[in-house]
C-alpha cells in the first residue's frame, strides 16, 4: 500500500487551520492537531519543527517505509503532507489519548482494572517485538515511554513515534552533533552514556514503563518520604526485601491476580539490569508474560542511579518546549 501525500489545504480544512482548540500536544518533534477529514475520519496531524533536511522525495520516501509497519499495537501513519519547508505526518486518532494520562492520574487511572493494564503491558510488548525482529525494517524505537503508548477507543495500546529517531533526527543528530535522543528517566545507561541503541536499549525502556504502569509513578520525580533514589532504586530495595508488592498501585492489589502482578514486577527488573546481554529480548519478553515458567533472577542493580553522571536539559509539558533531551556525548567524555 502506498502512503497518501495529503494536500496542504486539505489538512488545513481538517484541522481548522490548526486552530489552538485542535492542539493535541506539543512533543519533541512539534505540535500534534486533532482534524476531522472531509469523508469524517478522525486524523491527528504531527507538524514537524525542525527540518529534518530531507528534499520531499526522500521525506516521502522514509514515510512510506513507516506506512508499511503495521501492527494493531502500533499506530499506523495513514500518510503525509509537504509544504514548502514543512513536513507534516498523519496518524490515525486516538481518542482515548496516552497511557501517561491515565496513569499518572488518581482519578483517571481507576478506569483501569489490572485485566486492563495487563493487556495494555502485553500489547505494548507485542507491538515492541514486531518492531525489533518481525516487521522488515527491524525499528529501535529508542524513545518508548508512557506518552508514547497511545489508546484506542477500546483502550487497545498502539505505540507511536516508532521510526521518527531513524527516520527524523536520531541517526542524523547523532552523526552530526555528538548527541543522543531519547527521555531522561527511561534511556539506558549505555545508551545515556555511551550513545550505544540496540534493541536492549529499548528492552530498558520498556522495564521503566512496566514499573511506572504498576506503581502508577514516575521514574523520573519520583519521591519516597524516607528514603533517597528514583523508582528502580526504590523496588530493588523492596525487591531485596521480599516486598515488592509494595511498589504497585492499591487499586491493582486490590483488582489484581497478585502472582501476575508480582511477575510483572520481576520481569520489569529483569528489563533494567546494567548489561544490555543480561536483559531478556523482547520475543523472552513476551514468553514469560503468557507463561508461569520460572524466572531467571535478576542480577544485582545497584551502581548508577546513585550518581548523575550528565547533566541533562529537559523539560515537559504543552508550553511548547519537549520532554526530550539531548545530552551531548562530549560533554560526558569531558567529566
Ligand atoms: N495519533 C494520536 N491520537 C491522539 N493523540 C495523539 C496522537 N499522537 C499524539 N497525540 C497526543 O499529542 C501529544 C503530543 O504527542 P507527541 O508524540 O508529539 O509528544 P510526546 O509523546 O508528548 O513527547 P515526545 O515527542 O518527546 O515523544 C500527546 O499528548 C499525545 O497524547
Amino acid at each position: 500500500m502506498d502512503v497518501a501525500v495529503f494536500e496542504f489545504g486539505t489538512i488545513a480544512q481538517a484541522t481548522d487551520s490548526f486552530s489552538f482548540m485542535n492542539k493535541l500536544g506539543h512533543g519533541g518533534f512539534g505540535p500534534v492537531y486533532k482534524g476531522t477529514l472531509a469523508n469524517g475520519q478522525e486524523i491527528a496531524v504531527k507538524r514537524l519543527s525542525k527540518s529534518s533536511g530531507q528534499g520531499p522525495n526522500e521525506f516521502k520516501n522514509e514515510a512510506k517505509l513507516i506506512a508499511k509497519l503495521q501492527h494493531r499495537n502500533l499506530v499506523r501513519l495513514l500518510g503525509c503532507c509537504i509544504h514548502g519547508d514543512e513536513r507534516m505526518l498523519v496518524y490515525e486518532y486516538m481518542p482515548n489519548r496516552s497511557l501517561d494520562k491515565f496513569i499518572f492520574d488518581e482519578t483517571r487511572c481507576r478506569v483501569l482494572t489490572w485485566s486492563k493494564h495487563f493487556r495494555i503491558i502485553c500489547g505494548v510488548a507485542r507491538g515492541l517485538l514486531y518492531l525489533h525482529q518481525d516487521s522488515r525494517l527491524r525499528i529501535i524505537h529508542r524513545d518508548l515511554k508512557t506518552s508514547n503508548v497511545l489508546l484506542d477507543s477500546e483502550m487497545n495500546p498502539k505505540i507511536s513515534d516508532f521510526g521518527m529517531a531513524r527516520t527524523f533526527g536520531g541517526d542524523q543528530i547523532e552523526a552530526n552533533t555528538n548527541r543522543v535522543v531519547g527521555t531522561y528517566g527511561y534511556m539506558a545507561p549505555e545508551y545515556a552514556i555511551d550513545g550505544l541503541f540496540s534493541a536492549k536499549s529499548d528492552v530498558f525502556s520498556f522495564g521503566i514503563l512496566l514499573l511506572e504502569i504498576i506503581s502508577g509513578r514516575k521514574n523520573r520525580g519520583f519521591y519516597h518520604s524516607n528514603q533517597s533514589g528514583n523508582l528502580i532504586e526504590h523496588a530493588w530495595r523492596l525487591w531485596k526485601k521480599g516486598k515488592l508488592l509494595d511498589l504497585a498501585d492499591e487499586f491493582l492489589v486490590e483488582t489484581g491476580d497478585l502472582s501476575k502482578l508480582l511477575r510483572c514486577m520481576h520481569i520489569s527488573l529483569l528489563c533494567i539490569q546494567l548489561y544490555p546481554e543480561d536483559r531478556p529480548s523482547m520475543a523472552s519478553v513476551v514468553l514469560m508474560l503468557g507463561s508461569d515458567n520460572e524466572l531467571p533472577l535478576p542480577k544485582e542493580l545497584g551502581f548508577l542511579f546513585h550518581k548523575k553522571p550528565f547533566e541533562a536539559n529537559s523539560s515537559s509539558g504543552n508550553d511548547g518546549s519537549s520532554s526530550r533531551n539531548e545530552i551531548s556525548s562530549s560533554l560526558l567524555e569531558a567529566r
